[in-house]
């Protein structure tokens, strides 16, 4: 399809696109495929128009996004900064390095997110340009994101405590900043976790990353949150780790405390082989990750709950589809959260603000990263993130911060520009290997 150039609006031409990769500190935190390394790395992206506003945008920044951002940065300028529909199209047009798309059925190692493809690349580059436009053209009219998706149809979005397994420290003799978590290897360390996250920000729902420890481990850290949280919704995500037997014992063991569990098994068969076999709801960010594997998964009734996230779908309006789509079949729609900044927390709290349909609260790793490049965090009261009406995402770039992170990005000997989990657990346990799949 061919794109016709927009007519030059008065200010709203793009003339400048800036981007900043940065490395963000981030916790030793467990996941199937390893740990997370201390550093992790996020590209941050301004758009100026011609009129003087100017717009944060944010997503993945692993080389291979960069790769392609650089590129679409280039093909913006000139354009009209409301035309977002030439940003799909103009991502569509850059050519993706195969190596970069991932064999045919190739997991997103770096990320969790399902297959790797050409197009999910696309689309979660794609996804940072849009949301800075969008911030832009807020400044530009003096509206709030929320508005020019149609408005939002609450004043706050509710967050549930993202807690992972972590070890108390990266390991000695690895560059890293400090954090105040301790450790969490064992069921009280998982509650200890689960307190401070509650006290520290009022989340009264609770996510456990699994897939770390033996599923009867885990089942004992899912008992001992509901113990000491009894009827607070409480799920659990070993990020397709079990067989399908595995997840139907975890699913009859835990079904009478879980609001939902999220990839227990791998791919839409196994999945609605799962779903068959229980009743507890089954949420993912893994089987469905783009429009073309919704069919399959609703048609064959593997997933309840689809959590969305608009780096991986492309966007703050793909989000809104989505969950259009989502209320079309009467599945559910939460939010999906990798390592993220607060430009991020806005944008996902703005498209949130604007689905009616959204009925979960939804995930954030935003407690766990200390650093932000923003002059005032996003904060979290009884759970929640207001979403206000200043123009654009209501939130400002402190530029002292953005150039401390990305001066870091330039000094990285290129050990941590891409995201490696299994490489960062090696450094604890040498002979670790990405553990293959299902893992129990
Ligand atoms: O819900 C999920 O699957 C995730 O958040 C995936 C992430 O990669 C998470 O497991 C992590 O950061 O370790
Ligand atoms: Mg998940």
């Amino acid at each position: 399809m061919t794109h016709p150039a927009q007519s030059a609006q008065p200010g709203l031409t793009i003339t400048d696109v800036r981007l900043t990769p940065v490395l963000v500190a981030d916790p030793p935190l467990l996941n199937t495929q390893g740990v997370h390394q201390p550093y992790t790395p996020r590209l941050i992206i301004e758009v100026v128009t011609e009129g003087g506003a100017a717009g944060l945008g944010e997503t993945y920044g692993d080389s291979k996004y960069l790769a392609l951002a650089e590129p679409l940065a280039r093909r913006l300028v000139g354009r009209q900064v409301y035309d977002l529909n030439a940003v799909m199209a103009l991502v569509d047009a850059v050519a993706v390095d195969p190596d970069d798309a991932g064999a045919a059925g190739a997991l997103d190692v770096g990320g969790l997110r399902g297959v790797q493809t050409a197009d999910k690349l696309r689309l979660s580059v794609a996804s940072g340009f849009e949301v800075a436009c969008l911030d832009a053209l807020g400044h530009a009219l003096g509206l709030p994101v929320h508005a020019l998706l149609g408005g939002k149809v609450r004043d706050s979005v509710e967050y549930s405590a993202y807690l992972f397994y972590k070890y108390g420290a990266h390991p000695e003799g690895v560059p890293a900043q400090p954090d105040d978590w301790g450790p969490a290897l064992d069921p009280e360390g998982v509650v200890r976790q689960a307190r401070m996250f509650s006290e520290r920000y009022g989340f009264t729902s609770f996510k456990l990353k699994g897939g770390v420890f033996p599923p009867d481990e885990e089942i004992a850290a899912v008992r001992a949150l509901a113990a000491a949280f009894p009827r607070q919704p409480l799920r659990l995500d070993p990020n397709g780790a079990w067989s399908v037997e595995t997840s139907v014992r975890v699913a009859e063991e835990l079904g009478d405390v879980l609001e939902y569990l999220e990839d227990p098994a791998l791919g839409t068969p196994a999945m609605a082989e799962v779903a068959a076999r229980t009743g507890i709801p089954l949420a993912t960010n893994m089987c469905v990750t783009t429009f073309g594997e919704i069919a399959p998964a609703f048609t064959s009734g593997a997933v309840q709950v689809v959590l969305s996230d608009h780096h991986y779908w492309g966007g703050l309006r793909n989000t809104q589809k989505l969950a259009s789509v989502c209320e079309t079949f009467g599945v559910g729609v939460s939010m999906h959260s990798n390592t993220h900044l607060g430009i991020s927390l806005a944008a996902m709290s703005h498209v949130a603000a604007t689905v009616p349909n959204l009925h979960h609260a939804c995930d954030s790793h935003y407690p766990w990263q200390a650093e932000d490049v923003l002059t005032e965090r996003i904060t979290f009261k009884d759970g929640r993130v207001t979403v206000g009406d200043a123009p654009g995402l209501g939130v400002e770039l402190d530029r002292e911060r953005l150039a401390a992170l990305h001066r870091r990005w330039l000094d990285d000997d290129g050990r941590m520009r891409d995201r490696d989990d299994a490489a960062a657990m090696r450094v604890t346990e040498p002979g670790w290997t990405t553990p293959s799949v299902p893992r129990w």
